[in-house]
């Protein structure tokens, strides 16, 4: 299944909980996600980019513009999208092999191929050894490999991670990193991703999305032209990181004077 175009038009979002003063999350955020492109959005903690992610996935409604895939409106969830979160969300009872295989078995695949398919996309994240495990038998980093395989098991045309890998060591993290970059070439799947770390998001982005203050829009986009794997010696991505910490600076200072104010 190829990826498509997803189109976000003047997309806001107004949160109005129930008893509580109403918060504008984003306000007039435009962007078209190219089909296998890799974005991550970068901003300053508060900014809306959850709650952008939770829109994509069509677990939230939209309070102004259109989110559109392929030219459909998105109106809920489907397994062409998948949503992968910083602590992996496994069901502790099941083994790993039984976690992926779950949401394909409520796709009405037979057992037989369930399982299969789970086993394939297991050895490909490297957990071959390790599939009758329950989660809590596992690392931080092989959790979320488990669940990785288990969005990719849906075969999904867009995978959203929110901050994936902020609980792994660096060393971990780093090697997270490539495997992710690995699973995504293999797959086509555009890829959007939520990081608070700018390394992070020189090292994956074919696009990076600097949010502003809440209301979240976008401050900029900056493409990053640079081959993988990218070197943080490399003088571009020095520069680059310079680029990313100016363009974050202000917007950091607006979101902490704001939650001062609250
Ligand atoms: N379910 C909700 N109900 C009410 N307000 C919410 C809800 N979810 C998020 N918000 C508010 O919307 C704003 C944006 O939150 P969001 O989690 O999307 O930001 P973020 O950029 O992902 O933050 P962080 O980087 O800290 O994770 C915040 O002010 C938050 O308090």
């Amino acid at each position: 299944m190829s990826a498509e175009t997803v189109t976000l038009q003047h997309v806001g979002k107004t949160w109005c909980p129930v008893g509580r003063p109403s918060v504008e999350a984003l306000r007039d955020f435009s962007i078209d996600i190219e089909p296998g492109e890799f974005i991550v959005l970068l901003g300053p903690s508060g900014c809306g980019k959850s709650t952008l992610l939770y829109m994509l996935a069509g677990l939230e409604d939209i309070s102004t513009g259109t989110i559109r895939e392929g030219g459909r409106e998105i109106t809920g969830p489907s397994p062409d999208r998948g949503l992968i979160f910083q602590e992996a969300a496994l069901f502790p009872w099941l083994t790993i092999a039984q976690n992926v295989s779950f949401g394909l078995s409520i796709q009405g695949l037979g057992s037989k191929e369930c399982e299969q398919r789970a086993r394939e996309l297991l050895r490909s994240v490297g957990l071959g050894g390790l599939m009758d495990k329950k989660p809590d038998e596992l690392s931080g980093g092989m959790r979320q490999r488990a669940a990785c395989a288990r969005a990719l098991a849906m075969r999904p045309k867009l995978l959203m991670m929110d901050e994936p890998f902020a609980a792994l060591d660096v060393q971990t993290r780093a090697k997270m990193q490539d495997f992710l970059l690995q699973l995504w070439q293999d797959s086509g799947a555009s890829i959007v991703l939520v990081t608070h770390s700018i390394d992070e998001a020189i090292a994956l982005a074919d696009r990076v999305v600097v949010f502003t203050a809440r209301p979240g829009t976008v401050k900029t986009i900056v493409p990053i032209d640079i081959p993988r794997p990218r070197a943080s010696r490399d003088p571009r991505v020095h520069e680059l990181r310079d680029q990313f910490t100016e363009l974050l600076a202000d917007e950091v200072d607006r979101a902490f004077a704001e939650q001062e104010a609250l």
